[in-house]
């Protein structure tokens, strides 16, 4: 398949379970080597780029993730600061200020002295965004970032990454299983369905019953309601 990510836009990944989602984000962030191609991040070879040089460019949260379970929040978030350090540096007031945006931009201020295995499922993700972000990205790629979530934190989390690609100007690539999230967030969606692109385009163009059935093997229509900008996916009733 032949993909390009902008860096402003808000990208993101749909596809049925085993469709190669992950794959896909993982070939995309040097996570996992492609057996053919290649992936360029600004012409040059992802794999000729220094470590430390990528970490500032990409940051990235994977599907499943583990701390060491006494690892403070503040902790765990300054290790976003790592690509900018050496390894005898200790935080400076800059990272310090970072840290705190971080952590505050992802409504976990209030844990921060917690360790991270006294956080709840939806707490701890939200920390986790926290440590990508601190790391001060181009690009974030999101693994599915709504898993656990309750729908006032889901929703939370997409305000934030709308929030962060408008007035950070950070570009996001995150794979989501929720249509409706991706219908109304996103600049553009790619779709795979066995392993292969099967189209991308502005949300409005893909998400369409015809795809719904090829793609998911399910029948909606997607209908457009007064004073919204977006089309809503109506399923039908379950008999
Ligand atoms: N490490 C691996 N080794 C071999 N096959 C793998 C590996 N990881 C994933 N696969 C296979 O590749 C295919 C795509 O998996 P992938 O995890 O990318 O799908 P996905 O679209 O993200 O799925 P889901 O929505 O269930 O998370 C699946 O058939 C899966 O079994």
């Amino acid at each position: 398949m032949d993909i390009t990510v902008k860096k402003g836009e808000i990208t993101t990944i749909i596809g049925p379970n085993g469709s190669g989602k992950s794959t896909l984000l993982k070939a995309l962030t040097r996570l996992l080597r492609c057996s053919m191609g290649c992936v360029y991040l600004n012409q040059e070879d992802l794999y000729n780029i220094d470590s430390k040089k990528l970490a500032k460019c990409i940051g990235v949260l994977p599907q499943r993730h583990c701390a060491p379970p006494d690892f403070k929040v503040r902790d765990l978030v300054g290790y976003g600061r790592v690509p900018y350090q050496k390894w005898y540096e200790h935080n400076t007031e800059e990272d310090e200020k970072i840290i705190e945006w971080a952590l505050k931009a992802t409504g976990t201020w209030a844990l921060r002295d917690k360790s991270i295995q006294e956080c709840s499922g939806g707490e701890s993700q939200r920390v986790w965004i926290a440590t990508v972000l601190a790391q001060q990205p181009e690009i974030l790629f999101l693994d599915e970032p709504t898993t656990y979530l309750d729908i006032a934190h889901q929703q939370e989390t997409m305000k934030l990454v709308k929030r962060l690609n408008h007035e950070a100007g950070i570009g996001v690539v995150m794979v989501l299983h929720d249509l409706s999230h991706a219908l109304e967030i996103s600049d553009r969606i790619i779709v795979l369905k066995n392993g292969c692109k099967y189209g991308e385009g502005r949300p409005q163009d893909i998400i369409t019953p015809k795809m719904m059935r090829e793609v998911y093997d399910v029948d909606c229509d997607v209908v457009q309601i007064p004073g919204r900008k977006k089309p809503l996916i109506m399923f039908k009733e379950i008999s």
